[in-house]
């Protein structure tokens, strides 16, 4: 057997020519345009790959796009400052400040200083909150990216298993939450697992769907899934490089292995990542029409 291939990045230029047409008629009817910015501090090599895959996503949707380059050594004072200017832009509809930041600043402190209303990762403690009562203005990308994913390939989430294996603050913990709530691409049983789980296997074998995001390359082999489970990668861990320079990615899933088993499974690269671009792309969308006071 070999699984279907849940293919986000076809998913994803989908959705985007979806919002390319949303952003012409917005220009045309309101004479207003997306505005994101992008802030980078320093200059790590795999940030300034996303970034500027944002910035290509952001150009070819039409929106008004600011790519504001920080040196490492910035105050913490003066990146907060630099918020609050954002903050302040009426041009500016989202804020994402590229994470990880220098050990010198404290990342917390900088996600609460963007205002919840322009936080298009959501992940200021206002929107996680309100992502936890059923009541979210953003979903997180990635979180949402995967969401997305499950209902576009027909997977039926009501009642499922759902294992997912990893519990940060930006994929594991949101999409746990998502994953119980009431609603579409929901409505599901959902065990989390850690580093301190005793059997993580025990739990992978039960998932119906298996949501890896372990930050462990290859970490899920194929003898740990489920028969005809749909398995969502996230991991994308760089194990080398091409003699032109280009990342080489894997997921945290031993692919060639859990192929054979899964019925459905996201590649890597190609998977979840272009997804996770896309819903920032439409958290932004979203974020417009707000501070427009644009109705669908
Ligand atoms: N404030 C903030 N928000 C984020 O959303 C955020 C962040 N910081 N820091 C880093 C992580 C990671 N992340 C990815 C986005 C796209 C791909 C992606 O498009 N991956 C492509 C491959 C890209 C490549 O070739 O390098 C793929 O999987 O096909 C991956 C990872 C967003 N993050
Ligand atoms: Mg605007």
């Amino acid at each position: 057997m070999s699984a279907k291939l849940i293919k986000g990045a076809e998913v994803a230029k989908q959705i985007r020519e979806e919002l390319a047409a949303e952003v012409k008629s917005i220009k045309e009817k309101y004479g207003v345009e997306p505005g994101l910015v992008t802030i980078l501090v320093g200059e790590n090599p795999a940030s300034q790959s996303y970034v500027r895959a944002k910035q290509k996503a952001a150009h070819e949707l039409g929106f008004y796009s600011v790519q504001d380059n920080q040196p490492a050594d910035i105050s913490e004072d003066n990146l907060l400052a630099l918020i609050d200017k954002y903050n302040k832009d009426p041009k500016i509809d989202g804020i994402l400040v590229q994470l990880p930041l220098p050990k010198h600043i404290n990342e917390n402190k900088v996600l609460y200083a963007i205002d919840p209303g322009k936080d298009v990762d959501a992940f200021h403690p206002f929107n996680v909150g309100k992502l936890m009562i059923g009541q979210p203005d953003y979903l997180p990308c990635t979180p949402a990216g995967i969401q997305e994913l499950l209902i576009r390939s027909g997977t039926e989430t009501s009642g499922a298993e759902v294992v997912v294996v990893g519990r940060s603050n930006i994929v594991g913990k949101p999409i746990a939450v998502m994953m119980m709530q009431k609603g579409k691409g929901a409505n599901a049983t959902v065990t989390v697992c850690h580093t301190r789980t005793k059997d993580v296997q025990f739990h992978t074998k039960r998932a119906d769907i298996l949501i890896v995001a372990a930050g462990v390359t290859e970490y899920v082999k194929g003898d740990w899934i489920k028969p005809g489970a749909v398995v969502i990668d996230v991991g994308v861990n760089e194990v080398g490089q091409t003699a032109d320079g280009k990342r080489i990615l894997k997921g945290d899933v031993a692919f060639d292995e859990a192929k054979e088993v899964a019925s459905a499974i996201t590649p890597v690269p190609g998977g979840v990542g272009p997804m996770t671009i896309t819903m920032l792309m439409k958290n932004t969308v979203r974020a417009c029409k707000v501070h427009h006071k644009i109705k669908d």
